[in-house]
């Protein structure tokens, strides 16, 4: 990625200055709190298509010096959003060894242990998420709140090759499974709002589902995740480890945020 990071001079606060939307509306992640939130009977459970990918087929896993993420086949898509959205890539964010607080998203001022991503381009209006990333309806991000607990296997698929992607620019092959297995099991309970990508060029293009109840993934997973991963490339003189890789909340005024379950 261009120059920007989550630490020092090239920090969140300087986003804007290079990235104009960084500064202006519908900025993301935020804080579900009870006076923003908004019970909608509407709010249907998405349904996932081609999400079991054959272990014949592989996904490529990479680190761009930003996060750790995986590319995910163009069959997968999701229905009962406003458009056909088809999946791009998937990837983390998190803490760090001492503080294991890295989600973007928070519960009442809470901040889970990490967050994954799954991101989706509106397949119905534009070719490919280039063309989609900077329209209002372009993506769709689901987004998992992980938290500590039992051993879990689905995520060891991806996690077992984070030793091959220490480094920026490195990639690896990860052979295709059922990210269903990714997702919490109540999808039909989640937070829905319109908010933007976390991530420089922080367009507000996204159209957030961040599923209510987190998925557990244990203790040496999380560290493995804190401490495998480096922002710079495999020759860099000076090693910047990749930890705190998550926005700051934002600020949300007038605006509300949708709730598929009753309190
Ligand atoms: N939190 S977030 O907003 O979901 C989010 C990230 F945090 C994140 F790091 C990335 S990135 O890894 O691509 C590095 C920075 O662009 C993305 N990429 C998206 C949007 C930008 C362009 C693009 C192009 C192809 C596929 C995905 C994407 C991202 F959407
Ligand atoms: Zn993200």
């Amino acid at each position: 990625g261009s120059k920007w990071s989550y630490i020092g001079p090239d920090g969140e606060k300087a986003w804007p200055k290079k990235y104009p939307f960084c500064g202006g509306l519908f900025q993301s992640p935020i804080d579900f709190h009870k006076d923003i939130l908004q019970y909608d009977s509407n709010l249907l459970p998405l349904e996932f298509i081609g999400y079991n990918v054959s272990s014949t087929d592989q996904f490529t896993l990479t680190n761009n010096g930003h996060s750790v993420k995986m590319y995910l086949s163009p069959t997968m898509y999701i229905r009962n959003l406003p458009f056909e959205y088809t999946a791009s890539q998937l990837h983390l964010h998190w803490g760090n060894r001492n503080k294991s607080e890295g989600s973007e998203h928070t519960v009442s001022g809470k901040h889970f242990a990490a967050e994954m991503h799954i991101v989706h381009y509106n397949s119905e209006k534009y070719p490919n998420i280039a063309a989609a990333m900077d329209k209002a309806d372009g993506l769709a991000v689901l987004a998992i709140l992980l938290e500590i607990g039992p051993f879990n296997p689905s995520y060891e698929k991806i996690f077992r090759h984070f030793r091959n992607v220490k480094y920026k620019d490195q990639t690896a092959q990860v052979p295709g499974f059922n990210i269903r297995e990714l997702l919490p099991d109540r999808l039909d309970e989640f937070y829905r709002y319109e908010g933007s990508l976390t991530t420089p060029p922080c367009y507000p293009s996204v159209l957030w589902t961040v599923f209510r109840h987190p998925v557990k993934i244990s203790q040496e997973q999380l560290l493995a995740l804190e401490t495998a991963m480096y922002c710079t490339e495999s020759d860099d003189p000076e090693p910047l480890e990749m930890v705190d890789n998550f926005r700051n909340v934002q600020e949300f005024r007038e605006r509300l945020v949708f709730i598929s379950f009753r309190e």
